[in-house]
């Protein structure tokens, strides 16, 4: 079974976090959920590079990644990832353009868990729900 390093960015702009929908692919068990932009690390490469470069690609965003918040293991059905989770910041989201996803949504903290998240993502959206009640 194939494993993917791979990493998701945690974008926070006024108080909200920066959702994404995945459109139909390969796997119902992903199709349709929300999880966060990001991608496969290439050989070599940096995470935080790594990082800045999908978020790049995938929803024309320059983001400031700031640290990271959560590692997560998942194993699917045809695959595992190890997804390093990043905080990250930005100062131009009105240039978003979604060359992947179907829709964004921004959201609050406390709402996040009310998505329908891609299984790997579930542990990450929780815990921040949670700090956000903590404040
Ligand atoms: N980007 C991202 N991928 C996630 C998250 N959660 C999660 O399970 N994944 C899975 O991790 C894998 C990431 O690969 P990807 O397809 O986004 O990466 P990529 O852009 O490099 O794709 P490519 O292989 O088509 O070039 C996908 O299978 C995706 O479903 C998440 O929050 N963000």
């Amino acid at each position: 079974m194939p494993h993917y390093h791979v990493v998701a960015a945690i974008i926070q702009h006024r108080g909200k976090i920066l959702c994404a929908q995945k459109g139909a692919g390969k796997y119902s068990y992903i199709d349709y959920k929300y999880e966060f932009p990001g991608g496969k690390v290439e050989t070599g490469e940096p995470l935080e590079a790594a990082l800045r470069r999908e978020v790049l690609e995938e929803i024309h965003l320059n983001i400031h990644v700031d640290e990271l918040y959560h590692t997560v293991f998942h194993k699917y059905p045809d695959f595992s990832i190890t997804m390093a989770a990043y905080l990250c910041t930005t100062s131009d989201v009105g240039s978003l353009l979604l060359e992947e996803h179907i829709q964004c949504q921004w959201l609050s903290p406390a709402e996040l868990p009310q998505l329908n998240w891609a299984a790997a993502d579930l542990p990450i959206a929780e815990k921040l729900a949670a700090a956000a009640k903590n404040v």
